[in-house]
């Protein structure tokens, strides 16, 4: 069996489409423009090129970008006083702290300090206990990027078996919320979890988000399996040249799974796309205007 590749970069380009007619429509009818602020602590090469990506994005759908980039030793109060005055500015409708943040810098305090309603991420405590509990929130890109593709290839996933490999508050735990709202029988698996492959071989659906490169082996999948791979990782090839590759052995995995993202290709630039969806949202929720369909979960 030869695996169908999920294209992410397709979902995603359909996606920004559709988020962009949206933005049209509410700069004609209602004069708004969505704005998203993404704040960057640091100089870390991969997290520059991620927020530059995110900020080429934003202004292509026809969005505001602010950009704020502070020093790595930028003290909390700092970081927590740009938050209030983000929190406070009308044209600013999503906030994104780039994570990981500074080893100084709690990160939980500092997510919790963005306005709920602003948390485009959904990393705040009240936005993952509003997704845990069923009610509307804002989702994190990641698993709702990951759930999008999965309703696009099975359709209805009620009844399906998913195993979330990962337990993180940024992919793993959300991604399980959202698959038990689909009706999905979900498995959480991590580090300590035993005998995986015995685990993993029972699942109708695989989400990949341990963070290590080529971690699930194709023979450990049942076959006709959908296998979504949140990992990118970058590794040497051994001869100085650095390759990414996702946490599943895809090369194995294409042979036995029935559907399979790419890396890259797959689920980065949906995240990206939701990022921006969630934008929208977050700006119709603010002005009291209905919520395109198309966005939602
Ligand atoms: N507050 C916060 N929110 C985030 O959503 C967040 C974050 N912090 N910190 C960093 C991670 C990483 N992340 C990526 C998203 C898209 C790609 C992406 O589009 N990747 C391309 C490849 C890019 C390449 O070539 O490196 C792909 O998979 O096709 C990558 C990484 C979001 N993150």
């Amino acid at each position: 069996m030869t695996a169908r590749i999920i294209d992410g970069k397709a979902f995603a380009a359909v996606l920004l489409e559709n988020v962009a007619e949206h933005v049209t429509q509410l700069k004609q009818a209602h004069g708004l423009i969505p704005g998203l602020a993404v704040v960057l602590v640091g100089e870390d090469p991969a997290s520059e090129i991620y927020v530059r990506s995110k900020a080429k994005k934003t202004v292509e759908v026809g969005m505001h970008s602010y950009e704020y980039k502070l020093p790595a030793d930028t003290v909390e109060a700092e970081l927590l006083a740009l938050i209030e005055q983000l929190n406070l500015d009308p044209s600013v409708h999503g906030i994104l702290v780039q994570l990981p943040l500074p080893e100084h810098l709690d990160e939980a305090l500092v997510t919790n300090a963005i306005d709920p309603s602003r948390d485009v991420d959904g990393f705040h405590v009240s936005n993952a206990g509003l997704l845990a509990t069923g009610q509307p929130a804002m989702v994190p890109c990641t698993p709702l990027g990951c759930l999008m593709m999965l309703r696009g290839y099975c359709g209805n996933l009620a009844g399906l078996h998913a195993v979330v490999i990962g337990r993180s508050n940024i992919v793993g735990k959300p991604m399980a919320q959202l698959l038990l709202k689909e009706n999905c029988t979900v498995t959480v698996a991590h580090s300590h979890t035993r005998n995986l492959p015995d685990i993993v071989v029972a699942a109708d659906i695989v989400v990949a988000a341990v963070g290590r490169p080529l971690f699930v082996k194709g023979q450990w999948l049942k076959t006709g399996a959908t296998v979504i791979d949140v990992g990118i990782n970058r590794i040497d090839q051994g001869d100085g040249t650095m390759r990414l590759v996702g946490d599943v052995d895809y090369g194995a995995a294409k042979d036995i799974a029935g559907a399979i993202t790419p890396v890259p290709g797959g689920v980065g630039p949906m995240t990206i796309a939701c990022l921006l969806a969630n934008t929208v949202t977050a700006c119709c929720r603010a002005h009291s205007l209905p919520e395109p369909a198309r966005l939602k979960v």
